[in-house]
Order: C-alpha cells, then sequence, then structure tokens
C-alpha cells in the first residue's frame, strides 16, 4: 500500500513538474484546470501558500476519494441492470432515442437522459458506496428529534440503512428506479433520505464531477456495447451480496460480456 502511495505521488509530481515546464516555456498551453488554479496561486514560489509536497498530497487525497466511490457505484449500477434486464431494455431505448448510433455521447444529454438518471438515483439508494458516509465529530451538545448528541461524539450515518428503510421507500428492498421518475428527489445534499455523498457543508467536494463521470461513463458503456453475464449465469443467479467497508463492494466481482453494438 505504501509503495503504490508512493508510486502515485512521484506520477503526480511528474505531472506538476511537466505542467511547470510547459507554462515556462513559449508556448503556453493553457488548461485552465486544477492544477493550473493550484500553480496560479502558487505563483513567487518563496511565498506560496501551498508548498510542491502539500500539492501532490491535495491530489492523492482527490484520487483516492474519486477511483473506489465512482467505479463501486458504476459496478453496482451495471450489476442492477444485468440483473433486471427489462430496464436495461429501457435504459438502451432511452439512449437510443436521444442519442444517434455512433453519436459520442455529451454531457449535455444528460439532463434529457431521466430514466439513466433514476438507475443512477436507485443504486445508490441500495448501494451507497461510503455506507456510514464519514466519521464526524460533534462540535456542542445538541438535541435531535429527542435524541442527546454530546460535545465530541462520533457521529456516524448509517445511509445503507436509510436506503432500504421501509418507513422511507415503498419496496426497499426492488430494484424499482421508475419510484425517482414520480418525484423530485435528488442526492445533492437536500432530500434527506437520500445522502450517498453526505450534506451540509461537509458534502462531498466532487459531487459535480462525479456526477457527470458516472452518467457518461454508464451511458457510453450501454449505449455501444452489448452486456451479458459471463460465464452462462442467468439474472436470478447473480451474487449481489455486498462486502462491508469504507466502500461498499460486491463479494464477487461483477463478470461480464460485452459486446461492441456498432
Ligand atoms: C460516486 C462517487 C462519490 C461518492 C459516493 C462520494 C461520497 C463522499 C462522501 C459520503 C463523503 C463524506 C461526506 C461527509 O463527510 O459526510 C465524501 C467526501 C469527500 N469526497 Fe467524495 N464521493 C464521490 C466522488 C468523489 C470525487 C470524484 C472526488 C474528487 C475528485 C471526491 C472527493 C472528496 C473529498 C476531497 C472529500 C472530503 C471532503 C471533506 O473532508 O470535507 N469524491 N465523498
Amino acid at each position: 500500500m505504501t509503495n503504490h502511495m508512493k508510486k502515485l505521488c512521484e506520477i503526480f509530481d511528474g505531472i506538476i513538474e511537466e505542467r511547470i515546464r510547459s507554462r515556462s516555456s513559449k508556448v503556453v498551453e493553457v488548461c485552465n484546470d486544477v492544477l493550473d488554479s493550484l500553480l496560479n496561486i502558487n505563483i513567487g514560489e518563496a511565498t506560496s501558500e501551498l508548498s510542491r509536497s502539500e500539492m501532490v498530497h491535495l491530489f492523492l487525497d482527490l484520487f483516492v476519494a474519486g477511483i473506489d466511490t465512482t467505479s463501486s457505484i458504476i459496478e453496482w449500477i451495471i450489476a442492477e441492470l444485468l440483473r433486471n434486464p427489462d430496464k436495461l431494455t429501457k435504459v438502451r431505448k432511452e439512449l437510443c432515442q436521444t442519442i444517434g448510433k455512433g453519436e459520442t455521447i455529451e454531457e449535455s444529454h444528460i439532463f434529457k437522459l431521466p430514466f439513466l438518471q433514476a438507475v443512477v438515483k436507485e443504486t445508490f439508494r441500495l448501494h451507497p458506496p461510503i455506507p456510514l458516509l464519514l466519521p464526524h465529530k460533534c462540535d456542542e451538545p445538541v438535541n435531535i428529534l429527542g435524541f442527546n448528541v454530546p460535545k465530541n461524539a462520533q457521529v456516524l450515518v448509517n445511509v445503507w440503512a436509510m436506503g432500504r428503510d421501509p418507513t422511507i421507500w415503498k419496496n426497499p428492498d426492488m430494484f424499482a428506479p421508475e419510484r425517482f421518475l414520480e418525484c423530485d428527489i435528488n442526492y445533492k445534499g437536500n432530500n434527506f433520505e437520500l445522502i450517498p455523498f453526505g450534506a451540509g457543508k461537509r458534502i462531498c467536494p466532487g459531487l459535480p464531477l462525479a456526477h457527470r463521470t458516472m452518467h457518461l461513463m454508464v451511458a457510453s458503456l450501454l449505449h455501444n456495447f452489448e452486456w451479458n453475464l459471463a460465464d452462462g449465469l442467468i439474472p436470478e443467479q447473480l451474487n449481489m451480496d455486498e462486502q462491508f467497508g469504507l466502500t461498499l463492494k460486491r463479494v464477487q466481482p461483477l463478470r461480464v460480456q460485452a459486446i461492441s453494438s456498432a
């Protein structure tokens, strides 16, 4: 693990070095990305607000926080769709009607894909990538709905259990994306029954990026390939057991066959 982290730090440091060099060369390519913004506030190294090592570790944090979570939700989305072929057919039909054959999926298509968005929300409800969010500490004693939470208490929010609570959701164990077509609930932190990214001032800062990445990746995968379970498995045989950890992994990694639909 330490070796992997060291290797990642070296890669990030190399990218920073390359960008610094290209910025100081005559041909300046303006990327206007996070790295450029950090380098802009870092101009005049001696008085810099952020050291090179802090910059590398910031990228490491973003990488670690964004990779497992995004890949986990994408794996669960594909698994749920393969277990529920009628929903898979519905998403693919929506994609065909919205995006032409051979056309590249773009960010502007996402809002035109309500069923795909519902599939993503439904998967977050059942399989939130960080099932207990991150631990929080209570600054002041507080009473919430009759429960006293003392100062300094560590608070874990069980979003996994909230997603399966029958007092909140009808047929909570059923994969039914349609439930989100009939309501305005989203995961942006305003609807407390669905907060896989947290809520409030410590809400995941990667939410806007994750929202785009997930939809674009799933839409591209489903639009360009026909998907089947590997090893001749039928949908009912697919093992959907979850393994608890900081992120919610599948007990059995998903094995699939993808055939180009071009
Ligand atoms: C499906 C994708 C993702 C999910 C479900 C997710 C979920 C979360 C959750 C639950 C938290 C803790 C919120 C809390 O404290 O209550 C968090 C924090 C964080 N996430 Fe994400 N995240 C995702 C993607 C990303 C991406 C793509 C990035 C960055 C590129 C990112 C960066 C971070 C960072 C830096 C924090 C810590 C923020 C803080 O301490 O205030 N996340 N995320």
